[in-house]
């Protein structure tokens, strides 16, 4: 069985970083079980684990591959039919959370995503606070978020929720929907283009899974493939996170997720009204808390942003400088206080040497 890897969403940029490793043949991860993969090559879906010396040199999670990656693969010598996976190949994006234990490094959700659905149900799990974290871990990953919002059925005022929305959402397409009459479902595809991947992500419950099997609905010949290989024996209880669309488009059902931690993230994008009521502040290092001239103070004053909203910049802000970063990240964000950026500071220290040598 030949697959075609463009319906898993080869580009001609994979397949140029591919040409360089001769004796490997490419492959994209389909699935994760801790150390085990599953991976989809040009002849099918192979179980697959990481070389020794790709798990020795990753130190951190990060350098191991992910759901979505792109990887350099060889069989190996004593299973049959399992790949050994030598190379990620470069990820022109990244999704990534606080790591559950120390959280000295970030834990990958999905790369070489093209757009993140960020779900959230009209009825139980609503919550704005929630919806700016997802934002901020969207714009850090370089792929574009698009929220959704599910269960339209179990809302009784869906035009109340896209109103509150408003104060969140800035820059953002939303796009709601419900599984009962798969409303919406038409607009979401147009966010998914041929060989682009679209990552799912969102609380456990909101109807990600409802969401994609709806989207899945014609991609009947795909359910056909896995079922054979199963009856061949070459069993995997492994569900499939990443899915081809009929459309051409490709989608990663990530698993839900109960507490979510900031690594690192971009507010300046989640919270663009407060960075720039920010610099209308009279003292350039406001803290936003008595300064007199304040403008975030005042925008809160008159009605314009929410205590809660600016709450919820502060407790982001202090969960990404302080918990989730590893050494390197904290003498950057040294480097950024003292000096605005590195490449200001190392405009400085020329300076300074050229002082020097004057
Ligand atoms: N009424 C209603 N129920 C829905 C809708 N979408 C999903 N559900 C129900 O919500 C429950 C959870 O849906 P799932 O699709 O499993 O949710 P999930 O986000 O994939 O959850 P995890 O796999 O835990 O991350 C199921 O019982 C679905 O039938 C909807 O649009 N309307
Ligand atoms: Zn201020």
């Amino acid at each position: 069985m030949i697959t075609n890897l463009k319906k898993y969403g080869l580009t001609t940029v994979f397949e140029q970083a591919a040409a360089e490793f001769k004796d490997l043949i490419i492959a994209r991860v389909i699935a994760q079980h801790r150390t085990l993969y599953q991976v989809m090559t040009v002849d099918g879906p192979r179980s697959a684990v990481v070389t020794g010396k790709l798990a020795y040199e990753a130190a951190g999670q990060t350098r191991f591959p992910a759901v979505g990656d792109w990887v350099m693969v060889a069989p190996t010598a004593s299973v049959s039919e399992q790949m050994v996976i030598h190379q990620i190949l470069p990820r022109h994006s990244v999704l990534a959370r606080g790591a559950a234990g120390n959280g000295a490094d970030g834990q990958i959700i999905a790369a070489n995503i093209d757009t993140i659905f960020i779900c959230m149900s009209l009825n139980a799990d609503f919550n704005l606070r929630r919806m700016e974290r997802y934002l901020t871990l969207a714009w850090e990953s370089s792929a574009t978020p698009v929220i959704v919002l599910t269960k339209a059925d179990l809302c009784e005022d869906v035009s109340a929720k896209i109103r509150d929305l408003a104060e969140v959402s800035v820059g953002v397409s939303v796009v709601v929907c419900s599984a009962v009459d798969q409303s919406g479902y038409e607009s979401l595809l147009t966010y998914i283009q041929p060989t682009e991947t679209v990552a799912f992500v969102g609380s456990s419950g909101v109807g990600k899974s409802t969401l994609i099997n709806g989207l899945l609905g014609q991609t009947v010949l795909e359910t056909k493939e896995i079922r054979q290989d199963d009856d061949k024996g070459r069993h995997t209880t492994t569900h499939r996170q990443l899915l081809p669309l009929a459309n051409g488009g490709v989608v990663i059902d990530t698993p839900g997720m109960r507490e979510l931690q900031i690594y690192v993230g971009d507010l300046s994008k989640t919270f663009e009204d407060i960075d720039s009521l920010a610099q209308q502040c009279k003292f350039r290092d406001c803290t936003h808390q008595s300064e007199p001239g304040c403008a975030v103070k005042a925008a809160i004053v008159d009605g314009t942003l929410s205590e809660e909203r600016l709450k919820s910049y502060r407790k982001l802000q202090a969960e990404m400088s302080y918990s989730g970063l590893n050494d390197r990240q904290l003498e950057q964000e040294k480097i950024k206080r003292m000096f605005g950026s590195k490449a200001q500071m190392t405009q400085k220290m020329r300076a300074v040497k050229q002082r020097k040598h004057r």
